[in-house]
């Protein structure tokens, strides 16, 4: 399979599992740096790197905290999405025990591959992932929620190779900048 066509913000939308209070008083908002028109003027990017060096076991703790008590029963691997989310979904799979898919950007699988193109936050891009696997329960698995056209990429990605996703699994969730979900999305922080 390969679809083409971009992603937009608008086309993400269906049903939302939880309420969007916003929690911009949680502890990690003050290790997490916000710098003001990068990578583009108008953009505040949220810096979560120094979160990595100083409190990576707490918020993995909190990320596992973050998803409802049964349903990791009901997951079978973290659909991993290049590049900040492969750091998060690796030490997750590594406490969970559990496999990881790979949605990698263009060239750097080996085929069978289907790709999406796609429009995030500040710019455009392209995921790939592997299509000749076994059908599995995915949960996928980044840092930052923003406009959605990343993670909606990836969903669309793992239904058409015939993957179950029953949710999405974030750091950060930017509420106002995306609109409602096909799947459940669980974060630690909403902003
Ligand atoms: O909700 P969206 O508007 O799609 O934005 C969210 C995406 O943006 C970042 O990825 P990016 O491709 O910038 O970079 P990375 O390779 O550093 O993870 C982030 O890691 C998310 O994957
Ligand atoms: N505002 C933002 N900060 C950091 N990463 C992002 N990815 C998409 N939007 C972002």
């Amino acid at each position: 399979m390969s679809a083409n066509a971009a992603v937009t913000s608008a086309e993400v939308k269906t049903t939302t599992d939880s309420s969007n209070t916003l929690n911009t008083d949680h502890p990690f908002w003050q290790i997490i740096r916000t710098v003001p028109d990068f990578p583009k003027v108008g953009i505040d990017f949220y810096d979560i790197t120094p979160l990595l060096r100083s409190h990576i076991n707490a918020v993995i703790d909190e990320m596992l905290a973050a998803l409802p008590k049964g349903l990791l029963d009901e997951v079978d691997c973290l659909g991993a999405v290049e590049a900040r989310g492969f750091v998060f979904a690796s030490l997750l799979a590594g406490r969970l025990g559990k496999g990881m898919i790979l949605l990698r950007k263009p060239g750097k699988l080996p085929p069978p591959v289907a790709n999406k193109a796609y429009a995030l936050e500040y710019g455009k891009d392209t995921l790939e992932m592997q299509n000749n696997l076994p059908p599995e329960r995915v949960l996928l698995v980044d840092d930052i929620l923003a406009t959605g056209g990343t993670l909606m990429t990836a969903y669309e990605l793992c239904k058409s190779a015939q993957h179950t996703v029953v949710g999405a699994l974030v750091l950060l969730d930017l509420v106002a900048l995306h609109g409602e979900f096909p799947v459940p999305v669980y974060t630690v922080l909403k902003a």
